[in-house]
């Protein structure tokens, strides 16, 4: 870490204790430009009291912080504990002078000596992480679903009850069902535990909408075996001007299409609103293809939400299951973790597992660490990134293969921000 000859007598990073979180917040509110209200100041110190924080000190000065909150998120054929990387910050006075770097170094050893091969995180900035061996690997999209009329579905909604839940109750109905339903069919859902349903997902006010309604919570079918649910929210329109109100989707999911079908019909039912607005779906939202008419949802973006940092890249690659055999070698640039460096062997099975070796022969297949992590949950196809020119193949036909091997049946999702 380089400083003017001026300054910077004495520079540390080492953890931040539990009880200088406050001075977390203090940097953050520099650093983003914002505000904490007590309720936020509230949230993030229950998120922050269970994470590894690590900060940069000046002369004893809290100058950047970085922190990592223990998740266990779902792979290609089951799950991995991992990191998850948030809160990340530097000084506007002290930018540029490699402190990020410093603290990312050491997060990343700290994450292997906690036997943890993949950290995840969720950028402010793209250009930003790509050099320190990060790779987008979920994709979103933005839509936007006109409902000023009732929607007509290629399919018949499942026709079971729906019935408006709240505060434990609601709870106790979607939570299991996440965990059993949900969370296993996409890589990148996280485990969600009781904090990050109540502070994150089910909180009463949205920060950059504090005109809309607390979340409403719909199940599909009995509360005790729910086939689906849906969170929303709604705003109110403005007659005057002759917009009409709107549906804020935070989450729908459904066991079968029919479920979905069936949340779907009811959101665009509801009285006195005109469109569901959905930030965040998957890019194979299997609404976009149940819809009669297409032309009621408009994708208004499109984002790489989730991005993976694979820290112990044999393991991380031996951790998912491969959807078909394969023996081949590749050669990973990766100069911030000269453990992942160089060309590896992977040979997968019929039964999906792997093993990854370090090998002296030929690559098949070059590329490097944060193309890797792009692809590692199937959701980023290398055939997509070899023809950007950022994946070089060797052998004839072996970025095919590895695609093959990788392929997975539903997207990825990055559904958890944080
Ligand atoms: C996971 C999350 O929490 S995402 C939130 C990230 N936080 C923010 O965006 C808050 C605002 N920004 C900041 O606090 C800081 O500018 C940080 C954290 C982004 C960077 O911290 P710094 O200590 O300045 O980074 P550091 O000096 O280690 O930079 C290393 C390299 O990263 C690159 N880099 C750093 N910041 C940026 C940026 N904003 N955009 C593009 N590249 C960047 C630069 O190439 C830099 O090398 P260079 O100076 O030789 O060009």
């Amino acid at each position: 870490m380089s400083a003017p000859a001026d300054i910077a007598q004495d520079v540390v990073v080492r953890e931040i204790a539990e009880d200088e979180i406050d001075a977390i917040f203090a940097l953050d509110q520099i650093v983003f430009h914002g505000r904490l209200t007590d309720d936020e100041r509230a949230r993030a110190t229950r998120l922050l009291a269970s994470a590894h924080r690590i900060g940069t000190y000046e002369d004893g000065r809290l100058v950047g912080v970085a922190a990592a909150l223990d998740q266990a998120m779902t792979i290609p054929g089951g799950e991995i504990r991992c990191w998850g990387l948030t809160w990340v910050g530097v000084l506007p006075t002290h930018r540029r002078r490699g402190i990020l770097t410093s603290m990312l170094d050491r997060l990343w050893a700290d994450a292997l000596a906690a036997d943890r091969s993949i950290v995840g995180l969720w950028v402010a900035e793209e250009a930003i992480y790509g050099r320190f061996g990060c790779g987008p690997a979920t994709r979103s999209i933005a839509t936007r679903i006109t409902t000023d009329r009732p929607l007509d579905l290629r399919i018949d909604p499942d026709p079971r009850s729906l019935r408006m839940l709240d505060g434990d109750e609601a709870l106790a109905a979607i939570g299991p069902f996440h965990e059993r339903v949900v969370r296993p069919r996409r890589g990148g859902l996280l485990r969600r535990d009781d904090r990050a349903w109540r502070d994150d997902l089910l909180r009463d006010v949205d920060e950059d909408d504090e005109d809309l309604t607390p979340p409403r919570i719909v199940v599909l079918g009995p509360a005790d075996d729910p086939q689906g649910y849906v969170v929303y929210r709604t705003g109110h329109g403005d007659e005057e001007a002759g917009t009409p109100g709107r549906v804020v989707l935070i989450e729908l999911e459904a066991a079968e299409p029919a479920g979905e079908a069936a949340l779907w019909s009811y959101l665009a039912s509801i009285d006195l609103t005109g469109r569901i607005d959905c930030w965040s779906r998957p890019v194979d939202d299997p609404l976009v293809t149940m819809l009669a008419d297409r032309d009621r949802m408009r994708v208004t973006d499109r984002f790489e939400a989730l991005w993976l940092r694979l820290v112990d890249l044999p393991a991380a690659l031996e951790a998912r299951s491969w959807s078909c055999e394969l023996d081949l070698a590749i050669e990973v640039a990766d100069p911030r973790l000269p453990d992942n460096d160089g060309r590896w062997r992977l040979r997968t099975a019929a039964d999906g597992s792997a093993r990854c070796v370090r090998t002296d022969g030929p690559a098949d297949v070059a590329l490097a660490a944060r193309d890797l992590a792009s692809a590692y949950l199937g959701g980023i196809a290398l055939g997509e990134l070899g023809r950007a020119g950022l994946v070089e193949e060797r052998t004839a036909g072996a970025i095919a293969r590895l695609d093959d091997a990788l392929r997975v049946e539903r997207a990825p999702f990055g559904a958890d921000a944080f």
